[in-house]
């Protein structure tokens, strides 16, 4: 028990039987956690019955209701946490990331030193495909905008494929992460970097995906513009204060 991937699901039912069946054929004993919230297209009674045939290492947890993703993977990892696993990664269900990179983003922390590995669209070697103009735009210049407000060293602050070490998500204080849209992963990122832990970004191919379609809305990205401001304002502010606190 090492190793789970958390694929967080809303109507994915064209994606879902293919993207479990692609990480069990990886043959590295990954096990996978799907937290769907009940999607109303029956993605959630597919991986039930998968679950026959994968006893013991594909498991389903059932929410009512679109909550975000944010909370899905919050959930996600504190079931992670108590269940033993030692490396925890978040994964999309649609193909977007290469489930076969699970494996680069597993060796970046379990062999060559990083704390948290994210599979990155903007070092070198990592490229985006297929995306949409607009979209290939409005995510390169997020991560330009999180890394000019918050002086994060990550490239791609906004990736949702990540490896985090079990010691990181039990350092991170998991009820304090309050973004739930894909302002989540910039905060777990900017958290984990505040608290030392060593960030390493491997390149990947981001694909847009084939089936389905994404829950990108203007609530995502408000949060995400906002949100950006506030973590770096609050960080800044509570640095003021034990200034102010160590000199008195
Ligand atoms: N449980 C749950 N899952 C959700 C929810 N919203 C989205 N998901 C799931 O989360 C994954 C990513 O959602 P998409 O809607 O496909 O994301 P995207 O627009 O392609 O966004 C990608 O780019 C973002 C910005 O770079 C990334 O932050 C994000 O992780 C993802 O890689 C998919 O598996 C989707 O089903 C939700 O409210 N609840």
């Amino acid at each position: 028990m090492e190793k789970l991937v958390i694929i967080p699901t809303y109507n994915e039912k064209d994606n879902i039987r293919n993207i479990i069946d692609a990480v069990f054929a990886l043959q590295q004993n990954f096990h996978v956690l799907i937290v769907d919230d009940g999607s109303p297209d029956g993605t959630g009674n597919i991986v039930r019955n998968m679950q026959q045939s994968h006893s013991g290492e594909l498991f389903l947890v059932e929410r009512s209701g679109k909550q975000g993703l944010g909370t899905a993977y919050i959930f996600g990892f504190k079931w992670a946490l108590e269940k033993g696993y030692q490396y925890i990664f978040e994964m999309d269900a649609d193909f977007s990331h290469n489930p076969a990179d699970l494996v680069r983003l597993y060796d970046a922390c379990a062999k060559e030193g990083g704390d948290v590995s994210v599979g990155s669209r903007y070092v070198k070697g990592g490229k985006t495909e297929n995306w949409p103009w607009d979209r290939a735009i409005l995510s390169y210049g997020a991560s330009i905008y999180v890394r000019l407000v918050t002086w994060i060293r990550v490239k791609d602050a906004t990736a949702g494929f990540v490896c985090y070490k079990r010691q990181v998500l039990e350092a991170i204080n998991l009820d304090a992460i309050r973004f739930v849209g894909y302002a989540f992963q910039i905060e777990m990122k900017f958290t984990a970097w505040k608290l030392g832990f060593k960030i390493k970004e491997v390149p990947i191919t981001f694909k847009d995906r084939k089936e389905g379609y994404s829950k990108m809305s203007k609530g995502i990205i408000k949060e995400g513009i906002l949100g950006v401001l506030k973590i770096q304002w609050e960080s800044l502010f509570r640095k003021y204060e034990r200034r102010v606190r160590n000199s008195e």
